[in-house]
Formats: C-alpha cells, sequence, structure tokens
C-alpha cells in the first residue's frame, strides 16, 4: 500500500506509453473486431471498478485507480470524484488481444437514465454487472428494458463482488431467473474458494480464483503481494488436472458436462463434433475451440446469457472477461444497421451524446455507422435539416482527446464544431442527404417526464440572459433537463433530487451562470380519468387579424391503458392521427407535418401542459385526431385555436382528471437496533414498507429459489455453493449483533422524501445508508389530492 501511495504521489497515476497507441489502433483495425459496448448495473456494482481493471488488463493505466480515493480514468468529472458515483457516460477504447473495446461506462443512478439510454443507442453489445451480494436490484430491471428497447443485439452477465460476505452465485443466477431477465443465464466459470480444497467456499476463506470451464484455465490469484495483483495461470490441460487428481475436478467436470449438453440442445452440429469424439471422456475432452464458435452464435441468437464471475475490485475474472467480451459479444459488422446505400462517399453517423468544455466547446460523440467520416465531410442533419461543417475529428479517451484524419466504419469519436446537433440526431454526408432511404439511423430518444422541479435564482436582473443560455446549452448535453417560464419565475425541471443537486453546480461552474436554485418542488401531474373515449367537436368561427378564420376539429380523449405507453416527448401523452398512428412531437420542429395539421397539433400544447382543474401538465392521456378541416383563406391559426379550445373543453367536461404523484423506491440499510426507528419515520411520511431483510438475503432484490418458475431451468448448471458466511461473524456475541445491519425496502412520497438524508441521520444518529430509485407516477387518494392542492395554492 505504502508503496503504491509514494508511487502515485511521485508519478501520478499515468497512462502508459502504450495506451495511445492502443488508441490509434482503432483506425486500422478490421471492423470485424471493434466491440462496441457498454457496462450497465444499478448503482454501485461496480462498473467504474470494472473499467479501471479492465484498462490495468490492457496496460492502458500503469496502475489502476479507485471509485474510494476517486482517481478513476472513467469518473472525471470533480461531482463524480466528490461523490463516488458516476454521473456521465464515459467512453474510452480499450486494446485487447486481437480487438478494439469501445468501452462505455455508464451511471446507475436512476437519476441519470438519459445517459444509459444514450448510450444504449450505439453499443452492439452490453456488459451487465450484480452485485454478487445483491442479485438483480430495480435499476438492473431498468437498464435491461432499456437494452430490449433499443435492441442491443448481445449481452454478458459479470457477478461481481464475490469476496463480499453475503454474496451469492447460486442466488444471483437465480434473481435472473424470478427477474424473467433472460430464461438460461448459462455460467462459463466459476469461483474459487481455496484450490487446495473446493471451488466452493464452507468457511470464511475468500475467493482466490476463478476457473474457466470452456478452455480449461484456472486463474489464481497472488494474495500475498496484493499491491502488484498480479496473476497466474496455474493449471492448464484437463489431463494436467486428471494426473493430479485435482479436488477441483469433480465440480468443474458437473459444470462442463452440463454445460455441453445444455449447448448441444440448441446446437446440433455442435452435438455431432461431441459424439464424434472418441476419448473415454468427451465432456472434459471437447476441446474449446469446437465450443467457442457455438457459444457466439447462441449468444447472437440471444438463447443464452453468458455468466462470468469474480470481483473487479481485485481484479478477479476481469481478463477472463475481456477474452469473452471479444469472443461473444456482436461486431459493428454483424449488426450493420445502416439503411445506407452502397455508395461512395457516403456517410452516416448517430450523435450519441454532446457535450461542453469550457476549453473546447461543443464535443458531439458519434458512432459511424456507414462508410469512413473523414474531416472535409460536409454533414446535414436529417432531424434539424442544417448542414454542419466539421472542424475537428477527435479519438475520446475518458477526458482526453486525441486528433485524427478521419474515423472508419464502426468506430466511436468525437466532431468538434457542430453547432445545432443534439443527442440522438442522425447525421448523413450532405452529398447523399436527398436519397429518400436516408432516414434516422435508430429510433428517436428523448427525455422521460420530470419528476421534480426547482426556480432558478439570478443573482442580478442583468445575469438572467446568461443564466438563460446556460439552460439552453446545459439541455443540449443533457436533454432531461428542461426549463419553463412559469409565472414570472424560471423553473428547470430533472428527474431526481440529485439530478438538480448536479444541475445546481454544473449551470455555475461549467457554464458560468450566475444563478442558484431555489426550494425543490415535486412535479405532480393530471391523467385524464376515464378509460373509454370522450369524443367532442367544434367549428371555430372568429376573426384573426380582421380577417374571417374558420376551422372544424373533432377530437377524441381517453385514459391510455395499462399497457400503452405515452410518448416521452408529449410528456407521457400519445397524439394519435385519425387512423391509429401515432405523430410524434419530435417531427414538429423539422417540418415534418402539413402546416394546417402542424397548426391543430401545436394548439394541443397549451390544454396539455396546464390542465383547466388543477394548472397541472396532463400525462398518460390519449388524444385523437378524429377529423379536421379549414375553410379556403383561413390562417392555420383558426385550427390551433379550435384544437386548443376543443380539447380543453373535454378535460374540463370530464370532471376534474386524477392527480398523480412521482414515488421512489428505497433500501434503507441500518443497525438492528435502529431499525424500528426508521421504520416508524417512513410510516409516518406515506411510505409503505414492503421488505426487511438481513443485508445481503433480500427476496425482493434476489428473488428466491420458490419465485423461478416461470422460467424453467431447463438444464442449467446453476453451482450449489458459494454462499459465505453469516454476515454475523461468529465470537463476537452482543456486539456483533448490534452492529448487524439490516435492510428495510420501502415505497415512498418523492415529496416526503427531499429531505430524507437529514431525517434519516437523525432517527438512525448517522449509523444508516440510503439509496432510491425514482419508479415513477402513481395516483393518488382523495385526501392526498386535497393535501397536494393546497399545497400548490390551487385548492
Ligand atoms: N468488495 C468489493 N467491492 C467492490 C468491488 N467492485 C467495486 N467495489 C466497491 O463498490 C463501490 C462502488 O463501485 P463503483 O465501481 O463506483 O460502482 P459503479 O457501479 O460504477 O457505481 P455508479 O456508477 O455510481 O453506479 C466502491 O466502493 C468500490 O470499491 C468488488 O469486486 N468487491
Amino acid at each position: 500500500m505504502i508503496a503504491r501511495l509514494v508511487r502515485n504521489h511521485i508519478f501520478g497515476r499515468q497512462r502508459c506509453p502504450k495506451s495511445v497507441q492502443h488508441v490509434l489502433r482503432t483506425l486500422h483495425t478490421d471492423a470485424a473486431n471493434i466491440r462496441n459496448i457498454a457496462l450497465m448495473a444499478h448503482i454501485d456494482s461496480g462498473k467504474t471498478t470494472l473499467t479501471e481493471s479492465i484498462l490495468h488488463a490492457s496496460e492502458y493505466v500503469s496502475n489502476p485507480g479507485s471509485v474510494d480515493s476517486g482517481s478513476t480514468t472513467t469518473d472525471f468529472l470533480p461531482a463524480e470524484r466528490e461523490r463516488g458515483i458516476t454521473i456521465q457516460s464515459a467512453s474510452i477504447p480499450v486494446h485487447w488481444k486481437k480487438w478494439i473495446f469501445n468501452l462505455i461506462d455508464t451511471p446507475g443512478h436512476a437519476d441519470f437514465g438519459m445517459e444509459v439510454e444514450s448510450a444504449s443507442r450505439v453499443v452492439d453489445g452490453a456488459v451487465v454487472l450484480l452485485d454478487g451480494v445483491e442479485g438483480v436490484e430495480a435499476q438492473t430491471r431498468g437498464v435491461w428494458s432499456q437494452l430490449n428497447r433499443h435492441q442491443v443485439p448481445t449481452r454478458l452477465l459479470f457477478i461481481n463482488k464475490l469476496d463480499r460476505a453475503g454474496s451469492s452465485l447460486r442466488n444471483s443466477i437465480l434473481s435472473v431467473l424470478s427477474n424473467h431477465l433472460h430464461p438460461r443465464p448459462t455460467l462459463l466459470c466459476l469461483p474459487v474458494a481455496s484450490f487446495d480444497t473446493t471451488l466452493y467456499q464452507t468457511g470464511d476463506s475468500g475467493l482466490e480464483g476463478i476457473v474457466d470451464i470452456v478452455r480449461w484455465r484456472a486463474f489464481k490469484w497472488n494474495t500475498t503481494d496484493a499491491e502488484l495483483m498480479q496473476e497466474e495461470v496455474i493449471t492448464g490441460t484437463p489431463e494436467e488436472l486428471l494426473s493430479q487428481n485435482h479436488p477441483l475436478l469433480p465440480e468443474i467436470k458437473q459444470a462442463r458436462t452440463d454445460l455441453i449438453d445444455l449447448l448441444s440442445v440448441h446446437s446440433p452440429e455442435l452435438m455431432d463434433e461431441f459424439l464424434s469424439l472418441d476419448t473415454s471422456d468427451p465432456y472434459l475432452t471437447l476441446p474449446s475451440t469446437s465450443i467457442v464458435p457455438h457459444l457466439r452464435q447462441l449468444t447472437l441468437r440471444k438463447e443464452i446469457l453468458p455468466v462470468f464471475c469474480g470481483a473487479a475490485l481485485r481484479h478477479i475474472g476481469t481478463k477472463n472477461l475481456m477474452d469473452y467480451i471479444g469472443e461473444l459479444l456482436a461486431s459493428p459488422v454483424d449488426v450493420n444497421t445502416a439503411k445506407a446505400p452502397a455508395k461512395r462517399g457516403f456517410v452516416n453517423v448517430l450523435a450519441w451524446k454532446v457535450g461542453w468544455d469550457k476549453q473546447k466547446g461543443w464535443m458531439t460523440f458519434v458512432r459511424v455507422y456507414g462508410g469512413t467520416l473523414t474531416k472535409s465531410t460536409m454533414l446535414y442533419n436529417t432531424s434539424t435539416r442544417q448542414k454542419e461543417r466539421i472542424s475537428k475529428l477527435m479519438l475520446c479517451y475518458a477526458a482526453e482527446h486525441k486528433e485524427v484524419e478521419e474515423l472508419p466504419f464502426g468506430s466511436v469519436g468525437v466532431i468538434f464544431g457542430l453547432r445545432y446537433t443534439r443527442t440522438g440526431d442522425t447525421l448523413v454526408s450532405a452529398s447523399s442527404s436527398s436519397d429518400p432511404s436516408v432516414s434516422s439511423t435508430t429510433n428517436s430518444i428523448s427525455a422521460p417526464p420530470a419528476t421534480i422541479s426547482a426556480s432558478v435564482v439570478s443573482q442580478s436582473q442583468s445575469d438572467i440572459q446568461g443564466v438563460q443560455n446556460a439552460l439552453n446549452s446545459l439541455s443540449r448535453t443533457d436533454p432531461s433537463v428542461r426549463w419553463t417560464e412559469e409565472d414570472g419565475q424560471t423553473l428547470v425541471h430533472g428527474l431526481g433530487a440529485l439530478h438538480l443537486e448536479i444541475v445546481d453546480g454544473r449551470l455555475r461552474e461549467e457554464f458560468g451562470a450566475q444563478c442558484t436554485l431555489g426550494k425543490r418542488r415535486v412535479s405532480y401531474k393530471e391523467t385524464f380519468s376515464k378509460a373509454e373515449e370522450v369524443a367532442e367537436s367544434m367549428t371555430w368561427d372568429k376573426d384573426v387579424l380582421g380577417k374571417p378564420a374558420r376551422a372544424f376539429v373533432e377530437l377524441s380523449v381517453r385514459r391510455l391503458a395499462e399497457d400503452e405507453n405515452g410518448l416521452d416527448e408529449w410528456d407521457g401523452n400519445l397524439v394519435l392521427d385519425a387512423a391509429g398512428k401515432p405523430l410524434p412531437a419530435s417531427a414538429i420542429d423539422t417540418g415534418k407535418f402539413p402546416l394546417d395539421l402542424l397548426a391543430l397539433v401545436q394548439g394541443l400544447r397549451g390544454p396539455l401542459s396546464a390542465s383547466p382543474h388543477s394548472a397541472l401538465p396532463i400525462t398518460g392521456t390519449c388524444i385523437t385526431i378524429k377529423n379536421y378541416s379549414s375553410a379556403p383563406g383561413s390562417p392555420p391559426a383558426a385550427l390551433a385555436s379550435a384544437s386548443s379550445a376543443i380539447l380543453r373543453d373535454i378535460l374540463k367536461n370530464s370532471g376534474g382528471g386524477e392527480l398523480l404523484e412521482p414515488y421512489i423506491k428505497v433500501k434503507v440499510s441500518v443497525p438492528e437496533t435502529y431499525m424500528g426507528k426508521v421504520v416508524k419515520d417512513l410510516s409516518e411520511n406515506n411510505g409503505e414498507i414492503q421488505e426487511m431483510a438481513t443485508d445481503g438475503t433480500s427476496l425482493s432484490s434476489m428473488g428466491g429459489a420458490d419465485e423461478v418458475a416461470p422460467f424453467s431451468q431447463d438444464g442449467l448448471y446453476i453451482p450449489p455453493g458459494w454462499m459465505s458466511p453469516s454476515a454475523v461473524p461468529t465470537g463476537q456475541g452482543e456486539q456483533a449483533l448490534f452492529n448487524q445491519k439490516r435492510s428495510v425496502y420501502a415505497l415512498a412520497p418523492l415529496s416526503k422524501m427531499l429531505d430524507y438524508q437529514t431525517r434519516l441521520r437523525a432517527v438512525s444518529g448517522g449509523q444508516a445508508t440510503f439509496e432510491m430509485s425514482n419508479i415513477g407516477f402513481r395516483q393518488v387518494d382523495p385526501m392526498r389530492r386535497m393535501e397536494i392542492l393546497q399545497e400548490l395554492g390551487r385548492a
């Protein structure tokens, strides 16, 4: 430790000289060897730690940084280092064997879900991490559905933190089944508690390494010199193991047998190869070169979910995982989604993120989906319909950049100089912009509805314009930050309390705004109360600017059904045309609508942003434009006035909508003695206690074995052991019990949890910790409705 501190102090945490060569190799790597991947997980599962371990393994950094000392490569923002959490996605190229991994470390906190959303769009593969104590958690399910939504083609699971007391490989795998993430999590390596005795932990013997059951490799860690964190491969061929009669053999053999049986069911070719082997024990001797191509095919077809394990903090399992990222995850060639006409000079790139730096200016992070992007390419933005000129092209490694002349197909990099491009836009070479086959590369993304807002208080009158410019810039980099003017006040809206705390700092530090954020206010919403359609029509016949204006509009309105999703860009509502086709709000700005329909749709915005009952924004509501027309010569504004008036009428006549308020899920870890007080406080603040568990044994987060149906185990190998000793160390009696941590899981209204940090400190003597995640909006009962309307001064 001391040696390392001295080394860090003298040399700093330097990148190896090789690292720049690694990065530049991106330019010369065959696209079939590129892996564009993201690390995704619930908060604190170890994504940044694994990224750092990967960088260390690839010799990118000479000594790895740590989240706990605020010295990692990808968490480079001051706020990230202070808090030890990831706030923004950072991408970094890693050279490993014949592959280049463009690795994106994403945040786990739900407040920064927008970053995960945009990263999900540009990767061909994801490594989803589980904390081996917690198993599948709320945000694991969240990122899994994001991956599904963006159809990310390949995934691996890494069960991390198996060195922690209370970790369970078995329960983690069962939680994947019970949470319905995948029906076939397929274990490809096993943890080893002690190489001398057993694979599975029976006492508090720790984690010594892992065994790769496909390749017959065992990785043992040098525990006597943790400073160097060296890795040794101690065994090789099955024959060697057999001759040594190694104690690990029976378990490995069982795992390999079950794996080969499972794969053979799905790969008849592998079955043929297996049957043709002329050896006494084909399960042991079937070579990995025969197994890996079938594993790859089954991973690409999503028939299996390959599972790896280890402890990133101690670099256990990292190199093994890296080998399989290369072997199993999809390359840009496997999933080329570009609707690219095969023409010379054609380029198609997707802007997956927009960043800002005081020195460097606007940075547009892109992935090249078609052709080769060169500095001289004139780009055309298919969403804003504007031409954009590139000033510089860069390869990006976290906070640093290296200028290059071109970005080839499949690569990710940064464009400097684009002035109008926003997160999610598709850009093509201007020369091919008229081609009708050129449209957006992937589905557009939009920010989820805000749950919290705060007033923005400018220091003086003369700062107001600067503050508004800063808000515009900030929301260009983070589309989940929005701002409005209400009753002469500027309000900023975000996805959670932590999100607004970060916005507060960024406005001042990054964008130089002279302002502070006022008291936080929860964003309540209203939804239409009736599930059945209410239709009304109206003829608008008034003068506009002294000219007669006549328009007819018929609308129907209903509440969205449980299984229907509104569009985020319509704040969770759906607007349909007469044929039932959704009209995306984003299309309004791009001129894709005919002028009269555009005016009509614009007219809906007013009543949707302030309901006639509560003045709250409407969500969860479906509006169908059944019919419309306007008299010849009437201005389009007549249609806007008619649609606005008729929607307001329908909402008003419906007898009042339902009020919704944002809810969070909270997990509190608290010593047994303070548990009662914590539960009482949560209940008094409208919290609903869902479960109380000893740390590491939660059924709700893990999913118990009896919850596994209906996903059958289908020949899966689920190891019997690896349950660390009880959380209470023996021989420590009462003191141990006093210190034993319990977890309380509860649902609570966000409005009651804004000051939870202070309250929890008071009720637990500063001994408890908590984490929260947004779970969306819930309908309130009549009493709470009255409370909310009084709070808003609208009762
Ligand atoms: N015991 C143990 N602790 C670990 C391991 N990996 C990470 N940690 C610790 O877990 C905590 C969270 O690690 P991070 O790497 O920041 O987790 P993350 O998933 O990147 O967190 P967010 O990005 O903020 O969601 C830190 O205190 C790490 O030191 C591990 O393998 N074993």
